[in-house]
């Protein structure tokens, strides 16, 4: 049955911030390494990986400590986003290198999904890098973006990138197993293993509880984006990015995390 399945050619994988960093909101180099191993693996059987990575903001915090005395939050993200985006790149550079592959970087805003030639340059960006057997890692370009101009965050994204390249699958790593039927932590409450777009899910969606908010997004907005792609006939995964072969295990098709599908 498994054999039967058409492999897919073009992944999107989205990780959050919550899943790179631990409790003391450190980046875990452990977790970008198996990352990245896990994208290499994909790449040498001739699909292609494209990285979503959130990330900056913590890795900012993480080098600035409590030095920073500017108190105005949007400056605050600015400056950590400038200085942890390119702390985040050169962890992926580093890595994708040990296997002597490429990587470069795509930071965008809303705008460069507007239709017209924002679009078209955005789509000759991707396709130039992929042409090129460079791997695209894109995230929002935090330190220029303002509310016109912004996703609602990374998930948003990374569904908009899956959009535009047309790509067969799109997974969303995060620090959960998947989409659960009630709070995550709670007794009792067991990970969905389908979720079909016209489902009411609000129900099972408990973010406000959630104490661990170093990125911006959360499961509501995954959730919605994630149905938003699979509009689009994306396959659409929602799983734990620390689960060890987690992207490997669903491009081979093993039932792991949520899947969202059409009805
Ligand atoms: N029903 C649910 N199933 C899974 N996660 C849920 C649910 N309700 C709320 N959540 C929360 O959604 C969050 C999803 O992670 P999120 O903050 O989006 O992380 P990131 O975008 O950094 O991966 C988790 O912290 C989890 O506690
Ligand atoms: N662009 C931001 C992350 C924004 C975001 O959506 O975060 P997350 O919910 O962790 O995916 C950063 O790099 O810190």
């Amino acid at each position: 049955m498994e054999n039967k399945r058409k492999r897919p050619q073009k992944i999107v994988v989205k990780v959050g911030s919550n899943m790179l960093t631990n409790h003391q909101n450190r980046i875990m180099d452990s977790v970008l390494q198996h990352l990245v191993w896990q994208l290499v693996q994909l790449y040498e059987e001739d699909i292609i990986p494209i990285l979503i990575t959130s990330g900056s903001v913590a890795a900012g915090k993480e080098a600035m400590g409590r030095e920073l005395t500017i108190k105005d939050e949007t400056i605050r993200r600015q400056i950590y986003s400038s200085m942890g985006q390119p702390r985040m790149m050169r962890h992926y550079y580093e890595i994708f290198q040990q296997y002597g592959i490429r990587c470069g970087q795509v930071l965008a805003t809303k705008r460069d999904f507007s239709p017209g030639k924002h679009r078209d340059n955005m789509v000759n960006c991707y396709n130039g890098l992929i042409a090129s057997g460079i791997v695209p890692i894109a995230n929002e370009d935090d330190t220029v973006s303002l509310s016109m101009s912004a996703f609602s965050d990374n998930d948003e994204l990374a569904a908009l990138v899956a959009e535009l390249l047309e790509a067969d699958m799109l997974i969303f790593l995060t620090h959960k197993d998947g989409v659960y039927n009630g709070p995550p932590d709670a007794e009792h409450t067991e990970v969905l293993e389908e979720v079909k777009i016209d489902e009411k899910t609000e129900q099972y969606i408990h973010d406000k509880n959630d104490t661990k908010t170093i990125g911006r997004g959360n499961m509501s907005s995954k959730l919605k984006m994630a149905k938003k792609a699979a509009k689009h006939n994306i396959s659409v995964h929602i799983a734990n990015g620390t689960t060890p072969n987690v992207i490997l295990d669903i491009v081979n098709g093993k039932q792991i995390g949520t899947k969202v599908m059409q009805n």
